[in-house]
């Protein structure tokens, strides 16, 4: 049985411009106790399935499909079972800690939120459930850190400090995306260690949303590629690193440092426009007719799905 199953999942967005259809169809399932890495260029959809999920798109969003989470639809839900959810059930780190925490609010008092929340703990209560955490994220003198302001932090501290505040209260799911985002090396590898370390312990699931594909070699069991709002290849990690299949997935893996970087050539369609065929022909050395006015289904094939009629 899986935790989190999102089937047929469509987001439009209306704007000035037209619409923007970020997510196309998009069907995934998230075992229990496992990672699945989300990963794929810039403005691809990935934090707009991330917000779908908890229900935190803007009113100009469109949504359909369905998204169940241990028996219940999350877009069928009302909103105060939804509040009940979010932090506790599913938690969130966000890309950007410096945006996510507020900075006129002590760290102490931030990172213990989901205790007055869900909890009903008192102001004490929750700076001592603080103290907690903190140290358990291995950050120095945590005593002494609850009463310090994110300005105070670094970046690494910060980012900590939001990930020992979404752990709190042993979500079933967390949901990361971009958490190591703007951080050096051995901080990341740091980061992320400590990420699935809790992870483990508190036996959660996740959904690992990150354009690193080392982070996401790491600590994910699944890779999901997606390209214009689509799913083009889903596949388990090793097979993922070991034979990808998609040309765009081949792409990305060809443009790390350690393949000689070497990006694909070409940028990712409009989101407003209709491309007729494949989404990724123009930039696909692979591309042949069909491919230009055809568009290929998610098919089955050696374990895992792929979007691509080189192997129909
Ligand atoms: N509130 C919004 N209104 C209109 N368009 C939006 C809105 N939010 C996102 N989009 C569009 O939806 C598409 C997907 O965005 P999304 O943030 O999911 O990308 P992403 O894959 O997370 O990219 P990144 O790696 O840069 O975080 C983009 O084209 C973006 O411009
Ligand atoms: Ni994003």
């Amino acid at each position: 049985m899986s935790l989190l199953t999102v089937e047929r999942l469509n987001v439009v967005f209306t704007t000035h411009q037209g619409k923007v259809k970020a997510v196309k169809n998009v069907s995934m399932t998230i075992p229990h106790q496992e990672t699945l890495a989300l990963i794929g260029e810039t403005g691809c959809g990935k934090s707009v399935i991330a917000q779908s999920i908890l229900r935190l798109l803007p009113s100009n969003a469109q949504i359909n499909g369905r998204i169940l989470f241990q028996g219940r639809d999350l877009l069928l839900v009302d909103e105060k079972t939804m509040a009940s959810i979010r932090g506790k059930e599913i938690a969130i780190i966000f890309q950007n800690p410096s945006l996510a925490l507020n900075p006129v609010y002590s760290i102490g008092w931030q990172v213990g939120e989901p205790f007055r929340i869900h909890q009903s703990a008192n102001r004490n209560q929750s700076i001592q459930e603080s103290v907690r955490l903190l140290s358990y994220m291995k950050l120095d003198k945590p005593e002494s850190a609850v009463k310090m302001y994110p300005f105070e932090f670094s970046g690494g501290m910060n980012q900590r400090a939001l990930i020992a505040s979404a752990l709190a209260l042993h979500p079933n799911l967390i949901i990361a995306d971009e958490p190591t985002q703007g951080l050096d090396r051995t901080l990341i590898k740091q980061i992320i260690e400590q990420l699935d370390r809790a992870r483990k312990i508190h036996s959660s699931s996740m959904l690992l949303i990150t354009h690193d594909l080392t982070v996401a070699r790491s600590i994910s069991d699944w890779i999901m590629v997606m390209y214009a709002g689509e799913i083009v290849e889903q596949v388990p990690t090793l097979d993922f690193f070991q034979s990808p299949m998609h040309p765009y997935s081949q792409g990305l893996l060809q443009s790390l440092p350690e393949n000689g970087f070497h990006p694909i050539p070409g940028q990712s369609p409009s989101m407003i426009e209709n491309l007729s065929g494949c989404q990724f022909h123009p930039r696909c050395q692979w591309a042949r007719e069909q491919c230009r006015w055809e568009r290929p289904g998610l098919l089955p094939i050696n374990g895992r799905m792929v979007r691509c009629f080189l192997y129909d």
